[in-house]
């Protein structure tokens, strides 16, 4: 075998699977599988399968999920850059299919790094309701960010901190949790052989405290009759079987729900826990103490039996990695939500020239744009009245821009400036400024302050020296061309696409920009691949500033 599993490995998966062990270790000489995802918030399935580049075989698990020859290299082609698909593990796909959010939820993903699932679940919010995304690892929550951005999702939060803290600001809020738990990785030793050598004797061990302690947290956190998705990428059952019943026990306002089962997904195994308590040595110690504190704990024949209900993904049953999931749904009474809430589609827009009161939990607060109409309409950033001595303080600071941050209040009125002459829909959310960034807030702001976040919202732009406005690339991502006063659509099957990817300036005259009669030629540029869009360019005089940023290009 190509792969060195470790010994203690072996024997455990031996003692588990029985007979079924010979084909679960022949399973470590095959190939691994590669998938992508479509990316709904930017193309539909049916368009998606018409212009892949890529031969695609359907994940049974996922709708959206198909596999793809590795060899074919996914991450070298124009559509990628333009968020058209996601690539990711199939069998990672399966947790948030299970989790089901919908448009308007509110929703938790809180070891999110680097996005795989986030991003699967917010093409199925369609851009409503709240995504609060979070990692633990400060460094992992860039990848995070760039991930929610290039996908052009625009109702999430980036946040980068321990569960706990976020449980303070968030009481019984959100309506459905994933926590795809840190883990020992058994699942992945195929796919990641780096994996492997992390697997020590006392990683399940050091996981379970991490997951206990997570599943705990975040209980307080559901609102009532939402639905915690759990899943791992591991086989032990002490990290889910046992992790799951223990929690019943010490949770008894959840049970188990059902997941579609078929011959690929295949149950949960409460056998092996009862197996693992009755022969004794097998637990890690934490579970070990658990099982005799919260008596009767996963002895429980009626909370264990409830794991069956879960599902694993087996490497010799599925073209998958291993994986385990498992719903926990809230048996308490949902409450309704008043229309207009936080991030619903008919919720506050930004752009309308006032400053909005922050979104109020249960519906929309007075003062706000109201009313279909405006949210049709375009933005119009409405004058604002302005005192003398404001007026002076304004006047000294533009003077010294480059040495002084901009206020507040000059962000949001560059911001505002610059989406009323370049944007042609609304967008919701309350208008935050964070430094020199502004951002459309999902939430109420006040949530979010005292939190480590790395995104406040859809990042919009930044005020830069002289007070000029850059637009980010998150909100070129996530407009579609005929949503920017200007645009300009490149060929995949052109060398100019790459070119635009890699950094680079492009030359060509004005009839090439798409722009509404009478606006002017020269200015900020959506720029799109076969119609889908990348990033923004700055034209003037037959030129094209490329904007595409660094951390994005097109390598090699
Ligand atoms: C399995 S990975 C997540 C993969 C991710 N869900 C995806 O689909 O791309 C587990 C993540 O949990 C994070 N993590 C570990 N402990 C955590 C904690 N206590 N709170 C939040 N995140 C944590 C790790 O940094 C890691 O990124």
């Amino acid at each position: 075998m190509s792969i060195q599993l470790p010994k203690l490995f072996e024997s455990r998966m031996q003692r588990w699977l029985g007979d079924e062990y010979e084909d679960f270790i022949a399973s470590y000489e095959r190939p691994r599988h590669a998938g992508i995802r479509v990316n709904m918030l930017k193309i539909g399935l049916e368009d998606f399968k018409a212009a892949s580049p890529f031969e695609l075989k359907p994940i049974p698990w996922c709708e959206t999920g198909f596999y793809v020859d590795e060899n074919e290299r996914p991450g070298k082609h124009p559509f990628y850059h333009t968020g058209l698909y996601y690539i990711q593990e199939p069998s990672a796909m399966e947790p948030a299919e299970a989790l089901n959010p919908e448009p308007g939820d509110r929703v938790l993903d809180l070891c999110a790094a680097p996005g795989g699932k986030s991003t699967q679940i917010a093409a199925k919010m369609r851009g409503q309701g709240v995504l609060v995304t979070n990692d633990i690892s400060t460094e992992r929550t860039k990848a995070l960010a760039k991930n929610i951005e290039m996908s052009g999702v625009r109702n999430a939060i980036v946040l980068n901190e321990t569960p706990d803290r976020i449980a303070e600001k968030f009481p019984a809020y959100f309506d459905k949790i994933l926590i795809d738990a840190p883990c020992s990785g058994e699942g992945m030793f195929r796919k990641d052989p780096d994996a492997v050598r992390q697997w020590e004797k006392h990683s399940v061990d050091v996981c379970t405290v991490m997951q206990r302690d997570i599943l705990d947290t975040v209980a307080s956190m559901l609102a009532p009759g939402g639905r915690i998705v759990y899943s791992t990428c591991t086989f032990s059952p002490e990290e889910n079987e046992a992790m799951i019943a223990l929690f019943l026990a010490r949770h008894p306002e959840f049970v188990v729900g059902e997941l579609k089962h078929s011959p690929l997904l295949s149950p949960g195994r409460p056998e092996w826990v009862a197996g693992l308590a009755e022969s004794g040595g097998w637990l890690s110690p934490l579970l070990e103490q658990e099982a005799r504190q919260s008596e009767p704990g996963f002895t429980r024949p009626e909370a264990l039996a409830q794991t069956a209900r879960a599902a694993r993904i087996w490497p010799h049953l599925a073209e998958g990695e291993g994986h385990f999931v498992c719903v926990l749904e809230h048996t308490g009474e949902k409450a309704a939500r008043a229309e207009g809430a936080a991030g619903t589609a008919s919720g506050p827009i930004i752009g309308a020239g006032e400053i909005l009161p922050a979104p109020s939990e249960g519906g929309r607060k007075s003062g706000g744009p109201k009313g279909k109409g405006r949210q049709e309409s375009r933005f119009a950033a409405a004058p604002r009245r302005e005192d003398k001595s404001a007026r002076q303080a304004r006047g000294r600071r533009q003077d010294a821009y480059i040495r002084e941050e901009a206020s507040e209040d000059d962000v949001r009125r560059a911001c505002l400036q610059f989406l009323s002459e370049q944007v042609t829909v609304p967008i919701f959310g309350t208008l935050l400024i964070s430094g020199d960034y502004a951002y459309a807030c999902p939430v109420e702001p006040e949530r979010l302050r005292g939190l480590k976040v790395r995104r406040s919202g859809f990042q919009l732009g930044m005020v830069k020296a002289g007070g000029r406005f850059v637009p980010s690339n998150a909100l070129a991502a996530a407009l579609s061309p005929r949503e920017s006063a200007r645009s300009l659509n490149l060929s995949s099957s052109l060398p100019e696409a790459v070119s635009y990817l890699k950094g680079e300036t492009l030359t060509f005259g004005e009839e090439r920009i798409e722009r509404g009669e009478g606006t002017d030629a020269k200015g900020y540029v959506l720029v799109s691949i076969d119609g889908y869009s990348a990033g923004w360019g700055k034209w003037a005089a037959g030129v094209l500033k490329n904007e595409y940023p660094a951390g994005w290009r097109w390598n090699g």
